[in-house]
């Protein structure tokens, strides 16, 4: 049931009470309801996704950075990035960052997930992530055979995932390239079979022309309307409280919160009887442990906090994965460039028909590329990819234009999958209301800018393949030769950005490790009653985008939930 007030609350001790109603939290929200006689409560800080019409249509994503519908975070100036600070988007919704995300369904790497797999948290590729992904056809109902492969698809789960229904000019090229080429670029049918090394073509949480979110799919109108579930949208934890009278281990099952339109006005408190989950997402969780004394206790103190538990690895080891867009000219005639007259044509398709440009988002295929094992780089540093079979970099094709005639210009984005710099993520002041501050660390490590530069080589190499010919392409703003490396590095430096994968400020560790901040059941080290349940516990960014993952992460977690406690 969906409240907007506390005072509509008819108690105040639930079961199970979930800090985010995001991509994590919904998938909780909705597999601990499955008990009818198990009462959730989930405290989102954003509003419902509900008519939120920019959020449904899958093309209008970009709309949603810098609205109201996100966090709006910045970083610190970055030394990486010569100074700049960056934004970094977050969803402020229910269904938190599957609600505005780019939408891009990649499982990463199966060795990816064995990596994660320490002890009970033994994520298996597809099994625990599969009971998310339900498969459908694209928009346009066109013929996928050999764009995807169906032995590792499941039609029966949650959040449609289909391919692309909107077709582009470019998409021809990218495939006669890559069987021009084959090698490093060669046609991955799947690159969700658990090995990603390739080009294949892009899978969506896109269903029937719409977004399919955590809040859609798994917090839809007969899960929602569960008589044992609350779900209170607009209101912010601010405190996680220690209840144990007698000292000793603490007991964090009580949080408190507040109505963010009016935070001066009542604090309130709900209680659970069995497990308090933080699943406030790589920044909103570490924060909250922040704001409760849980932490570098020395740190806290000094914004004037009480230690609660002393985990120094809170808000520690935080890794994002560096991203660069390099933008093409096409030196041919007949191009195509979306006017607002275009824009507003494909709105009138996508009204009547949930098809058309709009049912998708611009990229269609993406390449996933390994530095090669012969790479004078690894004298130098071990291989930070988890095993053969996980990329070190990511491109994205964007064609500019959904006809039978290319865009004006082809945009890719390249994204450092892999990275080994860390950040942190701090309080700016004990007041929640202000952002934490973060300090993403992009490329702080020479590994990192080495892969980016490594990435821009790659890109170069693939456009090199005849296919590309009769495009004409002319890079606009481009970066240097490789042989300047001091230019490509100031390049980096300069246009470098920030995937929006950030993941590890509440690192999961083994039992008895002396960091770390879950065990590997995800309860909090140090104390009971409370778990984390998000991208916050990945210790390593997995080499892709981090939905699925956070589903496989999710689903696992509600099993291990389910099993402490029926
Ligand atoms: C712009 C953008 C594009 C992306 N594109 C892709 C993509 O195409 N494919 C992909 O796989 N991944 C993508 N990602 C990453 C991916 O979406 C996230 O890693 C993932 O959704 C995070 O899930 P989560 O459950 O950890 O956090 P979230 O989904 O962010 O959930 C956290 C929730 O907690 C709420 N919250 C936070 N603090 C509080 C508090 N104190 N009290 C109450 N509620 C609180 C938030 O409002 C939010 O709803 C993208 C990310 C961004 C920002």
């Amino acid at each position: 049931v969906l409240l907007d007030s506390f005072s509509a609350l008819p108690r105040t001790e639930y079961d199970f009470v979930i800090v985010g109603g995001g991509n994590a939290g919904a998938v909780l929200a909705n597999r601990l309801t499955e008990y009818s006689r198990w009462k959730v409560l989930v405290i989102e800080a954003g509003p419902t996704n509900e008519n939120v019409f920019n959020s449904r249509v899958p093309g209008l994503v970009a709309t949603l950075q810098r609205s109201p519908y996100d966090w709006n975070y910045t970083t610190v100036p970055q030394p990486g990035l010569n100074g700049r600070s960056i934004l970094i988007p977050r969803g402020h919704i229910l269904g938190g960052t599957s609600s505005i995300n780019g939408q891009f369904y990649t499982r990463c790497s199966s060795s990816d997930y064995d990596r994660l797999a320490l002890n009970h948290l033994s994520l298996v590729l597809p099994a625990d992530e599969s009971q998310a992904e339900r498969w459908t056809e694209p928009a346009d109902g066109h013929d996928t055979t050999g764009e995807y492969d169906p032995r590792f698809h499941n039609k029966n789960g949650m959040t449609y995932v289909s391919v692309s229904g909107a077709p582009q000019a470019v998409d021809a090229k990218v495939l006669e390239a890559s069987k021009q080429l084959g090698g490093d670029y060669a046609y991955r049918l799947d690159f969700n079979s658990g090995d990603s090394l390739g080009i294949g073509w892009v899978q969506l949480t896109v269903g029937h022309g719409e977004r399919s979110s955590s809040a859609t799919a798994y917090l839809g109108p007969k899960y929602i309307n569960r008589s044992n579930l609350h779900v209170l949208v607009g209101h912010q934890a601010v405190r996680v409280l220690n209840t144990t009278s007698r000292g000793g281990v603490p007991s964090l099952r009580t949080v408190r919160f507040v109505k963010k339109t009016e935070p001066n006005a009542s604090v309130h408190e709900v209680t659970a009887k069995k497990e308090l989950i933080l699943s406030a997402g790589v920044i909103g969780t570490a924060q909250l442990l922040l704001l409760s004394g849980i932490g570098d206790s020395t740190e806290v103190r000094s914004k004037g906090i009480e230690p609660l538990v002393n985990l120094p690895s809170v808000g520690k080891n935080v890794t994002d994965q560096p991203f660069l867009a390099l933008q093409w000219g096409l030196g041919i005639n007949g191009t195509v460039t979306p006017s607002d007259a275009l824009q507003q044509q494909w709105l009138a398709q996508w009204n009547e028909t949930r098809t058309g440009p709009l049912s998708s988002i611009g990229h269609n295929h993406l390449g996933w590329v390994r530095i090669p094992d012969e790479s004078p780089v690894w004298s130098q540093y071990e291989d930070p990819s988890s095993g053969r079979n996980t990329p070190h970099i990511e491109f994205a094709f964007n064609g500019g234009a959904f006809h039978p005639n290319p865009g004006a210009t082809l945009t890719t984005v390249l994204i450092g999958l892999q990275p080994v710099s860390r950040g942190t993520l701090a309080l700016n002041s004990a007041d929640p209301f202000e952002h934490p501050l973060l300090d993403l660390a992009f490329l702080d490590s020479d590994l990192d800018l080495y892969t980016m530069k490594y990435a821009i080589s790659s890109l170069r190499r693939f456009f090199k393949a005849p296919a590309w010919d009769d495009y004409k392409l002319s890079p606009i703003s481009p970066p240097p030769d490789e042989d300047d490396e001091e230019g490509l590095t100031e390049y980096l430096r300069n246009f470098g950005d920030s995937a929006a994968h950030a993941v590890g400020s509440a690192a999961m560790s083994a039992k008895n490790a002396p960091y770390g901040v879950v065990d590997p059941d995800l309860k909090l080290k140090k104390a009971t009653g409370l778990r984390v349940v998000d991208a916050s516990i990945m210790p390593y960014v997995t080499a892709g985008h981090t939905q699925a993952p956070v589903y496989a992460i999710a689903e696992r977690a509600a099993d291990l939930i389910k099993d402490s406690w029926k």
